[in-house]
């Protein structure tokens, strides 16, 4: 499936320009220098590299209700106890969804896991201004998302040496060759394949090993979207994954802390 014209706005067009609306509502009610000032009370940012390059498999367990592509997934009343599973089940780290309209998640959300558990977590958004590094940051979270295919020109950079200034741990998103190249450009230490193209919601889990082999061996490759359950999991460790980021699987049956635990420590 190809990408609509570039005249007409994709799925990821549509999601960022209602990110940013809201994004002026809480502008509007807090400062940049409320949030800097926040800072100060939140504890040094976790390192989650240390664990994703010894474990011979990580799991990112994400806190997932709803998304364009598949609606309604779970109703998640209390994110903090499912993270609080997550971690039981040995998750390396915590992805939250922040972004309300499609997926339903809020930075609230962030605050509630933050306060749940100790492994690192992930703002899980779409970023497109310093403003929601440091919301991500002032909430708690460890790392943050940065998606090529939304931060044209040096929008990227300027964001990934912001997160960095901020002590988050940069987690930058590629779905096709060209976004690949560019991640490793910019010097990304932690690169997520996205199986799922963001433009048209398409899911090809044959893109994981398509690019992987255009990442050098001291990166380290998240697979992200679309993984089932263990066999997947060793399908992209086999291929070079680190690390799996899965949402769906995870929030969608009974028994979080088993399904995280059957999906870690898989051999290399
Ligand atoms: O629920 P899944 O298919 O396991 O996918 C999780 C995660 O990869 C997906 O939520 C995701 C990956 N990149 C994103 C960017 C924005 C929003 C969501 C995502």
């Amino acid at each position: 499936m190809s990408a609509p014209p570039a005249s007409q706005p994709t799925v990821l067009d549509e999601i960022v320009a209602g990110v940013l609306e809201d994004l002026d509502v809480r502008r509007a009610a807090t400062s940049e220098a409320d949030l800097r000032a926040a800072l100060a009370d939140v504890d040094a940012p976790r390192d989650p590299m240390p664990h994703f390059r010894d474990a011979a498999s990580s799991v990112i367990a994400e806190v997932k209700r709803k998304s364009p592509s598949k609606g309604e997934l779970a109703d998640i009343p209390d994110p903090a106890a499912l993270a609080r599973e997550y971690a039981a089940g040995g998750a390396a780290a915590i992805s939250v969804l922040t972004e309300q309209r499609r997926f339903s998640g809020s930075l609230e959300d962030l605050r509630a896991v933050r306060a749940a558990v100790d492994v690192p977590l992930l703002r899980k958004d779409f970023i497109v201004t310093r403003y929601q590094l440091l919301e991500a940051r002032a909430a708690g979270a460890d790392l943050a998302l940065l998606i090529v295919a939304s931060l044209p020109g040096d929008l990227l950079d300027r964001l990934h040496d912001y997160a960095r200034e901020l002590g988050l741990t940069v987690l930058v998103e590629v779905h096709d060759e060209a976004e690949t190249e560019r991640a490793v450009e910019l010097g990304a230490e932690l690169i997520g394949v996205n199986a799922r193209n963001l433009k048209t919601l398409a899911v090809d889990p044959d893109t994981f090993g398509r690019l992987a082999p255009l990442v050098p061996a001291d990166r380290v490759l998240v697979a992200e979207s679309g993984i089932a359950g263990p066999t997947d999991v060793q399908r992209f460790v086999d291929e070079g994954a680190r690390a799996v980021l899965v949402g769906e699987a995870l929030v969608k049956q009974g028994a979080p802390r088993d399904a995280v635990a059957a999906m870690t420590g898989l051999t290399r």
